[in-house]
């Protein structure tokens, strides 16, 4: 480590004094990964990750909390209050438990810990919370800015850069550089104790008990590949639904951000104008029994640059802030692409739909809408429905907002058409699946009555879509849910299915086709795959046994990077969810204009409206693919990332 600063690696114990480091420019490098660091300690998730990664076993990192005191004097704003805490043991302990995540996060700040660390008795006024909340979010972003930078493309200067520093390496991942130091630069004070260590003694001491797949050498490795191998990144689902988070990566190479320039590319790059984060609020219910029962609700609003941010809400039990994140990241490039005013939020609630009764799930919704209904506004966050909500969720989200802030109807989108819902909202997503399917096949000569469809998930979506596929005579010869699954070589009839399924309550026994393992649906043979329920279905375990020619992502995120780059190995076409499914986002939004307008229109014209939207949309991805050389994929989010890029630079971004 800072080897470059002479010191010897085999000899890097903390204590060693050949560690002390040498800055080159008098404090402030040092003094800018100080200042970094302390802020990020603001942050208590940040502090729990330290605390889950085992860094408050190593005394050596002890020591350099012990050091980073002298930030404290004079008194600091609420951030360093942490930092007192942090040279508790008590404390330290408190944070490994894995518990106390969502409870610190929430009852921060961290100066009404009580001596005992009481997590659950504790009490917090609103204006701490919202100081929090805010610090929190300004931390996180910054954060997040610097988990980029470490992946930017090399080298695009800018004259004021700093070089990167190979200290960055010594500290746990997030604290490193973008802030801009204070002129004169402070020179660091020493030790309280004496005894602390310098920030750049702090290391891994050789022979450490830390083990190579300790999570801290993990993200260290991880960076370097970062580093070598990536330019732009995007999110996408590794493994199962709740892996979907925002370390996720799919690569956008920057030759592909078409016409940019550097500054451009920058906003991009730092992605963008993350709304709020930090969104997450306690639901608690009585269930019909009597009993109260609490769950976590989000609401991530990523990017407003090109107008209100929108985006589906999702009951799910693996819901988590992360996948929402990166659920909200999506519907950014996803509204781009479809060329539709809008940026992208996401909420969901960690919840099992199915195990709630309908009272409750609306008192759950109710309870939900209370908590955000600050947040979002007609001309703000619009939700939606996503996996596990539907019309009557918002209808509960409509006349609760509007006890609030009087009727507004176009608060949400995808609501009863009684209630001024869009007619053709319910079947939109599956409606443009379609759309895109058929514009994808013409491209090859083809049509749907020439394929056979397999498909994943018979809820709204896919419901929708094997239907319209149906009654345009393609054959759908296996579908399935999370009941069970169904083929039929020669095709499933989709209206008896529906009815079977509405009468059984699953898609077992039924008359018309024949049992079969749903694991095997992914894998079956058919023209057409669509993934139609969870994330990250398609991945290494199984990509490879993938029979289809063209797989259509009607879902968010089936497909992990590693399938992907396997996939399109074998030579099978994907096309992306961010342009496939845009289909519902699309009819949402004239829904939305609708509701402004206090006008109603036929179901043809929304139907022939969304066609136009998704045929245009196709072409525009087609001509990106062209001009760039590149997959449907990179076509899709560099069509999207580039209009995004163009209105926060028109917008003017906040330096
Ligand atoms: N609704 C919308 O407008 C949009 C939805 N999407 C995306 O489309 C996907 C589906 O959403 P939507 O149709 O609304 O959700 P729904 O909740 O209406 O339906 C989900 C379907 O997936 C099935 N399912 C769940 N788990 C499994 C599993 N392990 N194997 C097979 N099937 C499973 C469910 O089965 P069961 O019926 O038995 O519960 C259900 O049929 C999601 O990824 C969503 O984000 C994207 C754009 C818009
Ligand atoms: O209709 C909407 O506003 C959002 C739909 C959605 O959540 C999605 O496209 O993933």
């Amino acid at each position: 480590m800072a080897s470059n600063q002479g010191t010897d690696e085999s000899d890097n114990t903390s204590s060693s004094p050949k560690n002390v480091y040498k800055d080159p420019d008098d404090g402030r490098q040092r003094f800018l990964l100080e200042l970094e660091f302390v802020q990020c300690l603001a942050n208590p998730t940040y502090i729990h990750y330290l605390a889950q990664n085992r860094y408050f076993e190593d005394e050596a990192f002890i020591g350099y909390l012990k050091y980073l005191q002298y930030w404290q004097r004079p008194e600091f704003p609420h951030c360093l209050y942490f930092l007192e805490l942090l040279q508790n043991a008590n404390f330290r302990n408190a944070m490994a438990h894995p518990a106390n995540k969502v409870m610190i996060s929430k009852r921060f700040p961290a100066k009404l810990f009580d001596q005992q660390y009481n997590l659950v008795t504790l009490l917090t006024t609103a204006k701490e919370m919202e100081l929090a909340h805010r610090q929190q979010f300004y931390l996180w972003k910054n954060y997040r800015n610097n988990r980029l930078k470490h992946i930017l493309p090399r080298p695009l200067p800018e004259p004021s850069a700093l070089p990167p520093s190979s200290t960055t390496a010594l500290l746990p991942p997030g604290p490193s550089s973008t802030m801009t130091a204070p002129s004169p630069v402070p020179a660091p004070v020493p030790s309280p104790g004496g005894s602390a260590l310098s920030p750049m003694q702090y290391a891994i001491p050789s022979g450490s008990a830390v083990s190579k797949n300790d999570p801290r050498t993990g993200v260290v490795d991880r960076r370097k590949r970062k580093e070598t191998s990536i330019n732009f990144s995007l999110p996408c689902y590794t493994g199962k639904m709740g892996d979907l988070n925002s370390d996720q990566l799919f690569i956008l190479e920057p030759g592909l951000l078409c016409k940019l320039s550097w500054r451009c590319h920058q906003v991009v790059i730092r992605n963008v104008r993350v709304v709020s984060l930090n969104s997450f609020v306690e639901c608690t219910i009585p269930k019909d029994d009597g009993t109260l029962v609490s769950y976590v609700g989000f609401r991530v609003q990523h990017d407003n640059a090109r107008g209100p941010m929108k985006g589906g809400i999702r009951y799910h039990p693996e819901v988590d802030l992360d996948e929402v994140n990166a659920l909200a990241q999506l519907m950014t490039w996803k509204t781009a692409v479809a060329d539709i005013p809008y940026g992208g939020a996401k909420g969901g609630i960690g919840c099992k739909p199915k195990d709630l009764s309908v009272s409750e799930l609306e008192r759950l919704t109710r309870v939900f809408t209370q908590k955000i209904h600050d947040l979002i506004g007609v001309n703000t966050d619009v939700p939606a429905p996503d996996m596990g909500t539907n019309a009557q969720t918002m209808a509960w989200i409509l006349d609760e907002y509007s006890k609030f802030h009087g009727y507004s109807p176009a608060i949400v989108t995808g609501k009863p058409v009684d209630l001024g819902g869009s007619l053709g909202r319910e079947a939109a997503t599956g409606r443009g699946v379609v759309f895109a399917t058929e514009a994808l096949l013409s491209e090859y000569g083809k049509s749907i009555k020439d394929m056979k469809f397999a498909i994943q998930g018979f809820g709204n979506v896919g419901y929708w879509a094997s239907k319209l596929i149906h009654e345009r005579g393609g054959k759908v010869v296996a579908v399935s849910d999370i009941t069970g699954a169904v083929k039929n070589p020669n095709g499933i009839d989709i209206n008896a299915l529906f009815d079977h399924k509405q009468k059984t309550g699953s898609l077992g026994n039924f008359s018309g086709g024949d049992s079969m393992d749903p694991n095997e649906l992914l894998v079956h043979e058919c023209d057409v795959l669509i993934p139609c329920a969870l994330g990250g279905v398609l991945n290494r375990e199984n990509a490879d046994h993938v029979r289809a020619k063209f797989i259509i992502e009607a879902a968010n995120h089936p497909v992990d990077p590693e399938a992907d780059e396997i996939l399109s190995k074998k030579g099978i076409i994907i096309l992306p969810d961010i342009y496939a499914n845009a289909g519902g986002v699309t009819v949402s939004y004239f829904e939305w204009v609708q509701n402004i307008q206090g006008f109603m229109w036929d179901e043809d014209k929304v139907n022939n409206e969304l066609m136009r939207y998704m045929t245009k949309s196709f072409h525009n991805i087609k001509d990106m693919c062209g001009t760039h050389n590149c997959n449907l994929r990179m076509g899709a989010f560099t069509l999207g990332v580039n209009r995004v890029a163009r209105a926060t630079l028109l917008r003017g971004w906040e330096a």
